[in-house]
């Protein structure tokens, strides 16, 4: 569960506040885009969600966790349930597929044929397992979306956030990652999309939160 209960966001404590008064709860295991137009925050949202910033005033909470009263060092195993999809994929590039999908999990010190199991699962799931030894630059940019996916996910997190995940890619490969993004939701993620992609939204009805200048002006 995420809520936000009179939340706001300046930069750096001093610069202009460009988040505003934002309060909404998503349930567990709900599918929510984000929309809004550029600049309208969307962006800084998601950084509030995925806890890589803390807001400047109200309460932020994050799978059951108020971030105003969690001690600091319970942040990063709370992080570790949260994945991320970014626009530019943001995959190691000098990793190869396998690796760049193992990294979480050696970091997290999960045993070798644990990772082995785990990474090839997640590649046939995203049906790119004949790519595991390529490099990231031999890959299409759907491809590679679809590797970043199978990397926000293969900790298996309640909550996956993505930011403007199908902006690179043309309408087929848009509608693949959407495909997976929804079949998170399908398997009981709790999934939230910030998209320009309006047109794509038909195939994939879902509630929306929408933004407009640093506030939430519809919900549902
Ligand atoms: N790191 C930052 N430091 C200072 N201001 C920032 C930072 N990131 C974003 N902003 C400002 O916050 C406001 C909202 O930006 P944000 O990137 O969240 O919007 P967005 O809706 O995601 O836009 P886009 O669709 O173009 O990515 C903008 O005025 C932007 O200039």
């Amino acid at each position: 569960m995420v809520r936000f209960s009179g939340v706001g966001l300046r930069y750096a404590g001093t610069g202009p506040e460009v988040l505003h008064d934002l309060t909404f709860t998503l349930e567990p295991g709900s599918f929510h885009w984000l929309l809004g137009p550029s600049g309208a925050g969307k962006s800084s949202l998601l950084r509030l969600m995925q806890i890589a910033v803390r807001p400047s005033r109200g309460e932020v909470e994050v799978l059951g966790v108020a971030l105003s009263r969690a001690r600091r060092a319970a942040l990063p195993a709370l992080r570790r349930r949260i994945g991320v999809v970014y626009q530019d994929f943001r995959l190691l590039p000098h990793l190869p597929v396998f690796d760049n999908l193992a990294l979480p999990l050696r970091v997290a010190g999960r045993a070798e044929a644990q990772i082995r199991a785990d990474v090839t699962e997640m590649l046939r799931w995203v049906g790119l397992v004949a790519k595991a030894d390529a490099m990231p630059a031999a890959l299409s940019g759907g491809e590679q979306q679809r590797v970043a996916i199978a990397r926000a996910v293969v900790m298996r997190p309640a909550l996956l956030v993505a930011d403007e995940p199908t902006g690179n890619l043309d309408v087929p490969q848009a509608r693949r990652v959407l495909s997976l993004l929804q079949e998170m939701h399908r398997l009981g993620t709790t999934v939230v999309v910030a998209t320009h992609a309006e047109s794509l939204l038909g195939d994939y009805p879902a509630p929306s939160l929408r933004l407009a200048e640093g506030r939430l002006v519809a919900h549902g």
